[in-house]
C-alpha cells in the first residue's frame, strides 16, 4: 500500500543542507498498522509528508498503492489525496463553518465516494449521534478528534495517515480514541501509519518503526524510541 525506497529528503538551512532522510526504506502493507516513532526532529512528520504527496523526496521512490507518487504532478498528487487517503493531523482542521454532517459529507463528496448510509454509521460509531447539527468549536476536544477521524475515514480511503492522532487528549479521552480509530480501520480494511512519541500508542499495531539519522529500523514490543 506504501513504499518508501532509497528515500532521501534535505532542507536548506543558513547552515547548510540539513539531511534529514538519508536512504529510508518502508513498506506498508494493505490493512497493515505501522507506528513510526523516533526523537524530536528525527523527520517523522517529513516522512509523513512525503507519503501523503505534500512534498517531493529529493531521491527515491514514494509510492502509494502502486503509484509512483514522487512522479505524479501536483493536481494527479492532490487527486491521490482525495481518493485513496485520508489525513488526521494533531490540530484537527475541520471545516469550522460547516456542522459535523457536513464535515463528512464535505470529505466524501470531494473523493466522489458520498454514502449516506456510511455517513450515518461513522456518526454513530464516532459517538457524535445527536451532535450532527453542531459546529465544530461546540465539540469538546475528544469529540472533535473522533470528528477528525471520522472525516478521514468518510470517503473510505485505502490508507490513513495520521500525525500524533491523540497528541492534545488527555490520557483517558486518548485511549477512547484509539481504540476506535483502531476499530474502525481494521473494519474498513484500511492501512494505517501513526506518528507517534507515544509508547501506549504505538503497542496495539502491527508494526513499530524508529527513525533514527534518517533511516527506519525495527522495534520491538514495549522498547521506548523516547527513553
Ligand atoms: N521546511 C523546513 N526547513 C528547514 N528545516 C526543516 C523544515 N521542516 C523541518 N525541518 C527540520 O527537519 C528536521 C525534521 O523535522 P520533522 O518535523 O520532520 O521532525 P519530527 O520527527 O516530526 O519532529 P517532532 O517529533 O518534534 O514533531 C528538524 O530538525 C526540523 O527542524
Amino acid at each position: 500500500m506504501l513504499e518508501f525506497r532509497q528515500v532521501h529528503k534535505a532542507y536548506a538551512t543558513p547552515q547548510g543542507p540539513l539531511e534529514v532522510l538519508a536512504g529510508a526504506d518502508l513498506t506498508l502493507a494493505n490493512g497493515e498498522s505501522l507506528a513510526l516513532m523516533g526523537e524530536s526532529g528525527s523527520g517523522k512528520s517529513t516522512l509523513l509528508h512525503l507519503a501523503a504527496g505534500l512534498d517531493l523526496p529529493d531521491r527515491g521512490e514514494v509510492r502509494v498503492g502502486g503509484e509512483v507518487v514522487s512522479s505524479l504532478a501536483e493536481a494527479d498528487r492532490a487527486k491521490l489525496r482525495r481518493e485513496t487517503l485520508g489525513l488526521v493531523f494533531q490540530q484537527f482542521h475541520l471545516v469550522p463553518s460547516l456542522t459535523v454532517c457536513d464535515n463528512l459529507r464535505l470529505q466524501a463528496r470531494l473523493a466522489g465516494r458520498e454514502r449516506p448510509d456510511w455517513t450515518a454509521e461513522l456518526i454513530e460509531r464516532l459517538g457524535l449521534a445527536g451532535l450532527e447539527k453542531r459546529y465544530p468549536e461546540q465539540l469538546s476536544g475528544g469529540q472533535q478528534q473522533r470528528l477528525a477521524i471520522g472525516r478521514a475515514l468518510a470517503p473510505r480511503p485505502a490508507l490513513l495517515l495520521a500525525d500524533e492522532p491523540t497528541g492534545n487528549l488527555d490520557e483517558g479521552s486518548a485511549d477512547d480514541v484509539l481504540a476506535l480509530l483502531l476499530t474502525l480501520v481494521r473494519d474498513t480494511g484500511c492501512a494505517l501509519l501513526v506518528v507517534t512519541h507515544s509508547p501506549r500508542v504505538a503497542a496495539p499495531l502491527d508494526r513499530r518503526l524508529n527513525l533514527t539519522h534518517g533511516q527506519l529500523t525495527p522495534l520491538a514490543t514495549g522498547q521506548d524510541a523516547c527513553a
